[in-house]
């Protein structure tokens, strides 16, 4: 276990039940180490999304506390936090009409003042920054202007990654940000969010429903199931029973449906 200085996230007995009565988390515990790439895996319903949910004040838990950088989430404190935390979605969440550089710069918004944001006159630092990040994530320059739903899913995930990394973040949240896209741009994808969170010591916290990619790209794999870990180790350890035992009857997951539109293009 980590001290606590180099802790990113910390789940503290979390539970969580939805309106309904679906209960989503179960207790559960977990601390992530600051810089570390951490895959959650399970089965659909398992909690992985309300798990990632819950970092950036999106779900909040019924029961039980989180800590980001040792700091406890609530109110006061999920405003600042939000700045130091990038979410990457399954669909993109791009603004369809907006540019490419648009939508990247948004990833700033929480950092700049009402008035800026909703005139669009960001600072020429942000822009640039913006412009950096489109290259980093090996678009064009060419694409800055072209409309996000122009672009291909693999290319609007980059999109996605630029703004996800525009405030520099502490952490970074990946809700299946691979599941739309085909196998060959899922490893682009994935690669691209491990390079720039390593070069600047992100932590990052991603589900994942393809068993491959977690042991390709994890540090650690936690395995969740009925909201609570079911297994919690290095991707060496995730062999056949443990995966049996993830997934029950069912085995691996198949192969997730690709739509014609993503894997015509990376
Ligand atoms: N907004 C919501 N309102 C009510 N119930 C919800 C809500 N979001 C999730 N749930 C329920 O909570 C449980 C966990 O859902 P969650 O989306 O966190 O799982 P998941 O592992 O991410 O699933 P998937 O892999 O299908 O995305 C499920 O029973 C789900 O139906």
């Amino acid at each position: 276990m980590s001290a606590r200085g180099e802790t990113a996230i910390r789940f503290d007995a979390i539970h969580k039940r939805y309106p309904d009565g679906a209960v989503a988390l179960d207790g559960l515990s977990l601390t992530v180490p600051r810089g570390q790439f951490c895959v959650i895996l399970g089965p659909s319903g398992a909690g992985k999304s309300t798990l990632l949910r819950m970092v950036n004040g999106l779900a909040i838990p019924s029961a039980g506390y989180i800590e980001v950088e040792g700091e406890r989430i609530g109110p006061r404190t999920l405003p600042r936090l939000r700045r130091r935390i990038g979410m990457i979605h399954q669909q993109f969440n791009l603004v369809p009409r907006a540019s490419v550089a648009a939508n990247v710069i948004a990833g700033a918004l929480p950092a700049v003042s009402m008035l800026r944001a909703l005139t669009g006159l960001f600072p020429a630092e942000l822009r640039a920054r913006a412009c950096a990040l489109i290259a980093d994530v090996g678009l064009e320059e060419t694409h800055l202007r072209r409309r996000a739903d122009a672009l291909s899913g693999g290319q609007q995930q980059r999109v996605g990654i630029a703004r996800a990394f525009m405030l520099d973040p502490a952490i970074i949240l990946a809700d299946e940000p691979v599941a739309s896209l085909d196998p060959r741009t899922s490893r682009d994808i994935l690669t691209l969010i491990a390079r720039e969170a390593r070069s600047r010591g992100s932590t990052v916290l991603c589900s994942l429903h393809q068993i491959d990619l977690a042991r390709a790209f994890a540090d650690r794999i936690v395995a969740l199931s009925a909201g609570r870990i079911i297994f919690d180790g290095p991707p060496e350890a995730l062999d056949r029973a443990a995966i049996a035992n993830i997934y029950g009857e069912i085995g691996e997951p198949g192969p997730v449906a690709i739509p014609e539109r993503m894997a015509a293009a990376g």
